[in-house]
C-alpha cells in the first residue's frame, strides 16, 4: 500500500491544517468492470482533512470512474468505502451527499434560467430541516465571502461566465454539507485568470479542513496545488506521492510506465509557405445568434504551411469563427474566400469535401452523437467518401480509421462501443482520428488538446506542426498561451468578436498578448 505523509507547509500557502483524525474518505479494494473492461481495481485511496489530493493518469486510466464510485453514481462490483473511519454504503449521490461527499462534474448541473440563489436552494433539499430563505441567503453570503466566491444570489445563472458557474457548483455542494469535494477536470474549461480564482477558493477550502480531490491532466497545476498525488494506470492507483518529492518527469514515468519519448520533430515550415491564401476573411461580420457572439469586421488570411494562433478567452467568438469557416453560419457583411473562391454561401458538406477539418471545442455537444457507436461517429461528416450505393463501405472506413489511430499513436477504441461510454479524452481522440484521417488542407482546431493526457497532447501538437510542414494551413484557437507561443507562426487576439491585436513570434510574451485578451491595450494594427 503506498504510504505518504503531509507536506509541512502546503503549496497553496496556507499550510496544511493539522486536523488529525481518520481520513475523510477511504476506498479499499474497489473493483469496477464494464463488461470485460476492468475500469477500476483500486487497492487503496484516501482523502485526508485539509489536503488537496490530485488524481492523475492517462486518458481512460479510470479517474472519473473512481470519482463516480466515491460519489455513488456508479456501484462498485467489490470493495469498501469508509467515511471518517466507518464503513458506509454509498448507493447514490444522495447517500454520498448525506455523508459529506460532493462532486463537481465537467458538465455543470445548474439550471440556466434560475438565479444563483434558486440553484443553490434547489440542491439543499437533502438537508434535515427545511431552511428558511433568509437563513440560507445569510449562509450563502457568509460562505461566498469565506471561500472567495463572488456570486450575486439574484443573478440568473445563464449570465455567469463558466468560472463563475463552477464556483456556484462548489458553493452549492459546500452549503449542502460537503467536506470532501471531488473536482473532475475543473480547469479544462477555464480561462487562465479563472483558474487563479478557482485555486484561491480551493486554498480557502483546504485551509478550513476540506478534503479536495483534483482530477486534472495539467502537471503544473498538480505540482503547484496538490499535497499528494495519486497516479492511476489501467484502473489501478499505482502510487501516491508527496508533492515535496514529486517531479514532472517522475509523474510522467509513473503515468506512462517509463519516460515519455518526444514525438519526432516535424521538418519545419514547408516550402509552400507564403503561397496564395487558403482562407481569407475580408471584413466579415455576423449576427450574434442565440447566446452567441457577433463577429465584427474580421479580416484574416491563412496561407499554406502556416499555423495562425487565435488567442482569447473562450466565449469571445471562437466557436462562431469556427462555425463561419465551416459554413454553419454565414457572413452578414464581408466575404469568406477558400482557396480564392467566394465560399460565403458554401454548405458545410462542400467546405468539408474541399479539405477542411474541424476539431470543435466540445466533442460531446458538437462533434459526436453519444448514443451512436464509435464507428458511426467516425462516419459522421465524411460526406460521400464511404458511400457504396445506398449503404456505407464500413470496411473501408474501419481500415482508414484504424490507420489514423495508429498514425496518431492513440489506442484504438472498440468501434462497436457506444460513444457515451468513452472517457472524455478518448472521445476527443475519436474526433481527432476522424478529422485528421485524410490529410486535410485546412485544420480549424478549437482547444484541440483540452482533456488530453500529456502523451496525447504531445502527439496532437506534433501532428499539427507536421501538417503545417506538409503544407496544410492551421487555425489554432486556444486559451493556453504556452501552447500558442510554441506552435503559432502568427498570433491574433480575438476579443468580443473582433481582432484586438496581431503579434509576430518576437512579441510572444504573456505581458504583450494578455492585455488585449481582456480588452486592455487594444492594438489598432490588426490583421
Ligand atoms: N458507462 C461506461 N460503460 C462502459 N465503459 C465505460 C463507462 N464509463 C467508463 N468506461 C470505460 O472505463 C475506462 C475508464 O474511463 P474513465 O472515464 O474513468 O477514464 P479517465 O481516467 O477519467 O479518462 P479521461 O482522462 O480521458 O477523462 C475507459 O476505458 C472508459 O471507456
Amino acid at each position: 500500500m503506498p504510504a505518504s505523509s503531509h507536506t509541512e507547509a502546503g503549496p497553496l500557502g496556507a499550510g496544511t491544517p493539522n486536523t488529525g483524525g481518520p481520513p475523510l474518505l477511504e476506498a479499499h479494494g474497489i473493483v469496477k468492470r464494464f463488461g470485460s473492461l476492468l475500469a477500476n481495481d483500486i487497492t487503496f485511496f484516501d482523502v485526508r482533512p485539509g489536503e488537496v489530493i490530485a488524481l492523475l493518469g492517462e486518458n481512460g486510466a479510470g479517474k472519473s470512474t473512481l470519482a463516480k464510485i466515491l460519489y455513488g453514481y456508479y456501484a462498485a462490483d467489490a470493495g469498501e468505502i469508509r467515511v471518517r473511519g466507518l464503513r458506509k454504503e454509498i448507493s447514490s449521490p444522495r447517500d454520498a451527499r448525506a455523508l459529506g461527499i460532493g462532486m463537481v462534474f465537467q458538465n455543470f448541473t445548474l439550471i440556466p434560467a434560475l438565479s444563483v440563489f434558486e440553484n443553490v436552494a434547489l440542491f439543499q433539499n437533502d438537508l434535515p430541516a427545511i431552511m428558511r430563505r433568509g437563513d440560507l441567503l445569510a449562509r450563502m453570503r457568509s460562505y461566498s465571502k469565506r471561500f472567495q466566491i463572488a456570486a450575486d444570489p439574484r443573478q440568473p445563472v445563464r449570465e455567469l461566465a463558466v468560472g463563475e458557474q463552477q464556483k456556484v457548483e462548489i458553493l452549492k455542494q459546500v452549503l449542502a454539507g460537503a467536506r470532501v469535494l471531488i473536482l473532475d477536470e475543473p480547469t479544462k474549461v477555464l480561462a487562465p485568470q479563472e483558474c487563479d480564482g478557482l485555486f484561491r477558493t480551493i486554498a480557502e477550502l483546504r485551509a478550513e479542513g476540506f478534503g479536495i480531490v483534483l482530477i486534472t491532466h495539467k502537471l503544473r497545476e498538480v505540482l503547484d496545488c496538490a499535497d499528494r498525488i495519486a497516479v492511476m494506470r489501467q484502473g489501478r492507483v499505482v502510487d501516491i506521492v508527496d508533492r515535496a518529492t514529486a517531479s514532472q518527469e517522475g509523474l510522467l514515468e509513473l503515468m506512462f510506465e517509463g519516460a515519455l519519448a518526444a514525438p519526432p520533430r516535424p521538418a519545419g515550415i514547408s516550402a509552400q509557405h507564403g503561397g496564395a491564401a487558403v482562407l481569407a476573411l475580408k471584413g466579415v461580420s455576423t449576427l450574434a445568434g442565440a447566446g452567441g457572439t457577433a463577429l465584427r469586421d474580421l479580416s484574416i488570411n491563412i496561407r499554406p504551411g502556416e499555423i495562425v494562433g487565435i488567442a482569447g478567452v473562450s466565449g469571445n467568438g471562437q466557436r462562431e469563427l469556427g462555425e463561419l469557416i465551416l459554413g454553419l453560419r454565414q457572413p452578414r457583411t464581408g466575404t469568406k474566400l477558400l482557396w480564392g473562391e467566394d465560399a460565403s454561401r458554401w454548405s458545410t458538406a462542400t467546405v468539408r469535401e474541399k479539405g477542411v477539418a474541424s476539431i470543435p471545442d466540445d466533442p460531446f455537444a458538437l462533434a459526436c452523437v453519444p448514443q451512436l457507436t464509435v464507428r458511426e461517429n467516425l462516419a459522421l461528416g465524411t460526406g460521400g467518401r464511404y458511400r457504396a450505393g445506398l449503404a456505407l463501405d464500413w470496411q473501408k472506413l474501419d481500415g482508414d480509421m484504424a490507420r489514423s489511430f495508429a498514425k496518431l499513436g492513440f489506442p484504438r477504441p472498440h468501434f462497436e462501443a457506444r460513444a457515451a461510454t468513452l472517457s472524455g479524452g478518448n472521445l476527443q481522440r475519436v474526433v481527432l482520428a476522424r478529422e485528421l484521417a485524410h490529410d486535410p488542407k485546412l485544420i480549424v482546431a478549437l482547444y484541440p488538446t483540452r482533456g488530453l493526457d500529456a502523451r496525447s497532447t504531445m502527439t496532437v501538437r506534433a501532428l499539427l506542426t507536421g501538417a503545417r510542414a506538409d503544407g496544410a494551413a492551421v487555425l489554432l484557437m486556444s486559451e493556453d498561451l504556452d501552447e500558442l507561443f510554441a506552435m503559432s507562426d502568427r498570433l491574433l487576439v480575438l476579443y468580443r468578436g473582433a481582432i484586438a491585436g496581431e503579434f509576430d513570434p518576437a512579441d510572444f510574451r504573456s505581458e504583450t498578448v494578455g492585455p488585449p485578451m481582456v480588452g486592455a491595450g487594444r492594438h489598432s494594427d490588426a490583421a
